[in-house]
């Protein structure tokens, strides 16, 4: 049974004041007001982060596991999208693919050309030397 609750990223932006601060870590929610005043790396790079997502933060500082652990106490709930890709489908058709075309093209002739060129040279060579 999953009675997980589920937060969007504007549900957790509304909680962003040092009396009521909420940030995410890695997809999952935190209510961490009453850590401010005692987070070892003090209250301004909470403050920084208050309801926003401050994974990469959290990882850059490189945390002990007793910060990881902490976190579990804070936890609220899941962010909506986290287990599903959020935001807009991304393209599966890459630069590379849309701007060298033509000269991919070229190319590949070129590949095939080249050693059939050698190719006939040397049955030349056989043949007549
Ligand atoms: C959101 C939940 C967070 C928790 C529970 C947390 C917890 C802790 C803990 C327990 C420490 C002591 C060292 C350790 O055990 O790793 C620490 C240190 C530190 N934290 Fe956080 N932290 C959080 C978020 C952040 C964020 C978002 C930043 C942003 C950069 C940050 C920056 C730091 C820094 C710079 C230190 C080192 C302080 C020092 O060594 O003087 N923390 N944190």
């Amino acid at each position: 049974m999953s009675d997980v609750k589920i937060y969007t990223a504007d549900q957790v932006a509304a909680h962003n004041t040092k009396n009521d601060l909420w940030c995410v870590v890695e997809g999952k929610v935190y209510d961490v007001t009453k850590f401010v005043d005692e987070h070892p790396g003090g209250e301004e790079v909470l403050l920084e982060h208050a309801g926003l997502d401050c994974t990469d933060a959290f990882e850059d500082v490189g945390h002990s596991e007793d910060a990881r652990d902490l976190l579990a106490q804070y936890y609220m709930g899941d962010l909506s999208g986290a287990t599903e890709p959020a935001g807009p489908p991304k393209p599966t058709v890459k630069k590379s693919e849309i701007a060298p075309s033509a000269k991919s093209e070229g190319s590949s002739i070129l590949q095939i050309a080249l050693p059939v060129a050698v190719f006939v040279a040397y049955l030349a060579y056989k043949l007549y030397a």
